[in-house]
Order: structure tokens, then C-alpha cells, then sequence
């Protein structure tokens, strides 16, 4: 009986060894994985993903193949394949990837994010079009831009002047502020202090559930861990916290519902998405991509990509100056020079102020806070750098490899913003390289939007505040923690006001 149990099981082992082998012969060459876990640990254990993923372009050429646990991925890492492919055929890349996880926590690849195929393609254009009526990338948004960010301003003057001084923490500021923004255009209203407990309950929900280490075990090795005691708990967990962001998503969308008009001019975009459907129903069309759980898995989406990439970036943007003194005085002569009287910084200033807006694309290119890009699925045959890959394979254009890249970024791990200015120090540089909103049909939806937030909402805060850590103060770590995104700790800087030097 040992005997045929033995036999069966060296069998199967054989057997699985001989189908994983066969499928990695037909995709591009790339380091050893484990059993289920793949390379993920590789990955999690470097002390900087990102070297990793160069490292492993340096060894197998910039086309290989990672195992994110038994999933295989093609990362790009070179611009110029990427250039050759995501973009030029942009069509053959837009698909996403499908798994177990996606499926049990958002009902299917539903939303924008997550979609792909006709759904995708319909919801992303819909959307776009509601973010534009409502002023994305026009002056009407850069005021509800500025409202936020000066109320943010008022409520870090307040707290200075009640702590007499003491550390600030800058992050609970800047949710507040990046979620009034995106919570405006979703829903139609900010979060004032009669909100506030709302917001810092639905933060709460969102951070556990992309924080979730467990979560991102059962995402890769997928539905075997659904069977696992340790992993269940977990499971039940993540479950749960989806349920209560839905059932907040849901009450929104059953308030709305209870006053929608739809002879009205739909002023967010939970009335432009009931308005959609309403006219779909009334021409007697198909109202299936506008059910209520789409809806809530696209305002999630817009929520999340929106909230966490932004106040990432602006996290990180705060502790560069921190570690660059010199940087933040530059900016601060530039300002005083350029704007000179005590009033708010628009859209309307950024052409003239080129090292302030270099200093951005040096954040953004430094931070590189998705480091490993959302996956990519080929929906044909392609080749992708001299390899034939077949359609329905995980691709990912790595652009935080670009980034760090030395053939476009020489001395790519120092902080520099003079590599976006020419010669003269007083012209912007366009470098294609920079590309922190991806490539091709996938690229960011909420591009033009963030843009206007980073650069408002940065350069007012710094218009009136000096950030420094004084002498015999720890200087906060710039090591970021390599999740979903790459993001700073939590850290405290010592904010003085500051009087115009004109
Ligand atoms: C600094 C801020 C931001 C950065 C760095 C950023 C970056 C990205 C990146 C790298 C992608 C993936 C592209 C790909 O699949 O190749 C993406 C997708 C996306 N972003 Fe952003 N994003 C930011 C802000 C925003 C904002 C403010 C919004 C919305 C209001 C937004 C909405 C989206 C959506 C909906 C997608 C999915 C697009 C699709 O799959 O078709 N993002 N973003």
C-alpha cells in the first residue's frame, strides 16, 4: 500500500514538474521560481524591489519572466520594447489579468481598474467624459483644487499655533484633503468637520483592505488558500472589510437615488451615472454595464486610485525637501521671485515657475510609488522584444525600472531636479522616460487631475510653510515600504510660516 502511495506521489510530482517546465519553455527566460510562491519572496525580501527587478534585467535581458506565486508574468523593463509594444500596438495589451481573489472580493473583473474588453472600453470613455463635464483639467476643478488646499493650509496654521509649534504629522492633512477632492466629484460633497468621522471610517476600510499582507498571499497563490485554516481567517477578514466599502458605497448610491431628477443637470458623478441609466432604459438599451455593483466597484477604483497614489506622491514630496534643504530654499527664492506678493499659486503660474515644476518630476521619478506596475494581459499573439507570447499572457510595462534606469537617468538613485531643466536652468526639459502614469490605452484615467493636485497643492503649502527637522532630531527614513505602492513612514517635520521675500 506504502508502496503504490509512494509511486503515485513521486508520479504526480514528476508529472507537475514536466507541465511547469513545458509551460516556462514557452515564455521568455527569467530567474528559477519556488512552488507557489514563485519569485514573490525574491521580491519581498530585497532590500529595494526595484534593484531587483534591474538586477534580473541586467541577468536575463529586458524581456523576462517572473512567477508572481504560480501566476507567470512577462515584465518589460526596457522604454524603447515598451515604446515598440504597449504603445505602438496598444490594442493587443489592454487586457487584464482574472483570478479567484478578483472574482470573491469585486464580483468579477467589473469597475475600470480591474475590466477589460468591451466593458472596460465603454466605462473608461463614460468616465472620462462625466470627469470632463464636471472640469477635470479645467479651471473649474483647479478651484475646487485650491478650495481644498487652502483649507488644508487653515487647518495646519490651526494646529501650530494650538500645539505652539510642536512636530506635525502632514499625512492626515493631505487624505482629508486629496479624499474632499475626489469625494466632491463622486458624491458632491466634501469632508468638513461634520463629515469627518465618515472619512476617517471609510480611510480606515480602504487602507485594511490594500494593506492586508494576507491579502496579497491569497491573491497570488489564489484559491488553494481558501482551504488553508490560517489563510481562511484571513480570508473572512478581507471579506468583510469589502462588504462594509460596498455597503458605504451602496447607501450613497441609495441616497442619490432617492433624490435623483432626471430632467436635472447631473452635478456629480453618482447622478451622471443613475442619468446614464435612465437614458439607456428609456431608449430601450442594455443597462447591464451600468448595474449598481459596477457602479461600486468604479467608484472604488476612483476612489483608490485616485486617493492613495496622490497622497503617496505628495508624502514623499514633503520628506524630499526634509532631506534637501537646498531644494526647498531654491523653490521658495523661485516663488519669491516669480510670485512675490502673499496670494494663492495657480495653473496660470506653473509655465514660470520651472524649478518648482522640475522638482516634481524629480519626486515623481524618486518615488516611484508603484513598483511593480498593475498587470497587463495580451488579448493576441504578439512579440514582444524578439519573444513570441502568446495571447492571454500577464505583461507588465515596468516603468519604476525606467525610472531607475542609468542609460536615461544617470546617477539615477540621487535627487536631482536640475535633470528636467536645460542648460539654461530656466527651461522645463520634456523627458519621455519620466512616465509615472504608465503608457498606451491603460495609462492613468485620472492623469490631467492629479497632475493640477500635485502641483497646487504642493506649491501652496510650500508658498507659506518652511518644513525642516531640527539639529538632534532623527531625519525620517526615505526607505519606502514596498506594497501595492511604495510609500514613506509615517514621519513628523517642524513647520514654521513663512513671510514673502519679495
Ligand atoms: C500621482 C497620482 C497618480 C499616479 C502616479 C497614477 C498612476 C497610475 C498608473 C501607473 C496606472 C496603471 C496604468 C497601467 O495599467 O499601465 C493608473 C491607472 C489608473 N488610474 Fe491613476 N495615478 C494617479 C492618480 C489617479 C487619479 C487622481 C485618478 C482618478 C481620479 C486615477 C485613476 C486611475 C484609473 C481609473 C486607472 C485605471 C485605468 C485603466 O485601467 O484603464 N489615478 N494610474
Amino acid at each position: 500500500m506504502l508502496t503504490i502511495a509512494v509511486v503515485f506521489f513521486v508520479s504526480a510530482l514528476l508529472y507537475w514538474i514536466y507541465s511547469f517546465e513545458s509551460k516556462r519553455r514557452k515564455l521568455p527566460p527569467g530567474p528559477v521560481p519556488l512552488p507557489l510562491l514563485g519569485n514573490s519572496l525574491s521580491l519581498i525580501r530585497a532590500e529595494n524591489g526595484v534593484d531587483k527587478l534591474l538586477e534580473w534585467g541586467k541577468t536575463y535581458g529586458p524581456v523576462y519572466t517572473i512567477w508572481l506565486g504560480t501566476m507567470p508574468a512577462v515584465f518589460v523593463v526596457d522604454y524603447d520594447i515598451m515604446q515598440e509594444t504597449f504603445v505602438k500596438n496598444a490594442d493587443a495589451y489592454t487586457g487584464r489579468l482574472k483570478n479567484y481573489a478578483i472574482e470573491k472580493l469585486r464580483g468579477g473583473n467589473k469597475g475600470i481598474l480591474l475590466s477589460d474588453g468591451n466593458l472596460w472600453k465603454e466605462q473608461r470613455r463614460f468616465s472620462l467624459h462625466v470627469l470632463r463635464d464636471f472640469g477635470v483639467g479645467r479651471n473649474i476643478m483647479e478651484e475646487n483644487i485650491l478650495i481644498e488646499a487652502n483649507a488644508m493650509i487653515d487647518g495646519i496654521t490651526a494646529q501650530l499655533t494650538s500645539s505652539k509649534g510642536a512636530a506635525i504629522n502632514l499625512r492626515p492633512f493631505l487624505d482629508v484633503c486629496i479624499g474632499s477632492i475626489i469625494n466632491a466629484l463622486l458624491f458632491g460633497y466634501r469632508f468638513d468637520e461634520e463629515k469627518l468621522e465618515e472619512f476617517k471610517y471609510l480611510k480606515e476600510q480602504m487602507d485594511d483592505l490594500m494593506g492586508s499582507s494576507s491579502q496579497t498571499v491569497m491573491f497570488l497563490i489564489g484559491p488553494v488558500t481558501a482551504h488553508i485554516p490560517v489563510f481562511r481567517q484571513a480570508w473572512q477578514k478581507v471579506l468583510h472589510i469589502q462588504e462594509e466599502i460596498f455597503g458605504c458605497l451602496m447607501k450613497k448610491i441609495k441616497e442619490h437615488r432617492s433624490t435623483f431628477d432626471p430632467t436635472a443637470e447631473p452635478t456629480d458623478f453618482a447622478y451622471a451615472y443613475l442619468k446614464q441609466f435612465h437614458n439607456l432604459q428609456q431608449r430601450g438599451e442594455s443597462t447591464e454595464n451600468y448595474s449598481d455593483l459596477q457602479f461600486m466597484n468604479v467608484a472604488l477604483d476612483l476612489w483608490l486610485a485616485g486617493m492613495e497614489t496622490t497622497v503617496t506622491t505628495l508624502k514623499w514630496a514633503f520628506l524630499y525637501l526634509l532631506h534637501h534643504p537646498e531644494v526647498q530654499n531654491r523653490i521658495h527664492k523661485e516663488l519669491d521671485e516669480v510670485i512675490g506678493e502673499d496670494r494663492e499659486i495657480t495653473m496660470a503660474d506653473k509655465p514660470n515657475l520651472p524649478y518648482t515644476t522640475a522638482t516634481i518630476s524629480e519626486i515623481q521619478r524618486c518615488a516611484n510609488i508603484l513598483p511593480i506596475n498593475l498587470p497587463h494581459r495580451t488579448t493576441q499573439r504578439v512579440t514582444v522584444g524578439g519573444y513570441d507570447i502568446a495571447e492571454g499572457i500577464v505583461i507588465v510595462p515596468q516603468i519604476s525600472a525606467v525610472h531607475m534606469d542609468e542609460k536615461h537617468f544617470p546617477q539615477s538613485k540621487t535627487f536631482d531636479p536640475s535633470r528636467f531643466l536645460e542648460a539654461d536652468g530656466r527651461t522645463v526639459k520634456k523627458v519621455d522616460q519620466l512616465m509615472p502614469f504608465s503608457l498606451g490605452k491603460r495609462q492613468c484615467m485620472g492623469e490631467s487631475l492629479a497632475r493640477m493636485e500635485l502641483f497646487l497643492v504642493f506649491v501652496n503649502l510650500v508658498r507659506k510653510f518652511k518644513l525642516n527637522v531640527p539639529e538632534g532630531q532623527p531625519m525620517p527614513s526615505l526607505k519606502g515600504k514596498f506594497g501595492t505602492t511604495s510609500s514613506p513612514e509615517d514621519y513628523v517635520c517642524w513647520v514654521s510660516q513663512r513671510t514673502v521675500n519679495a
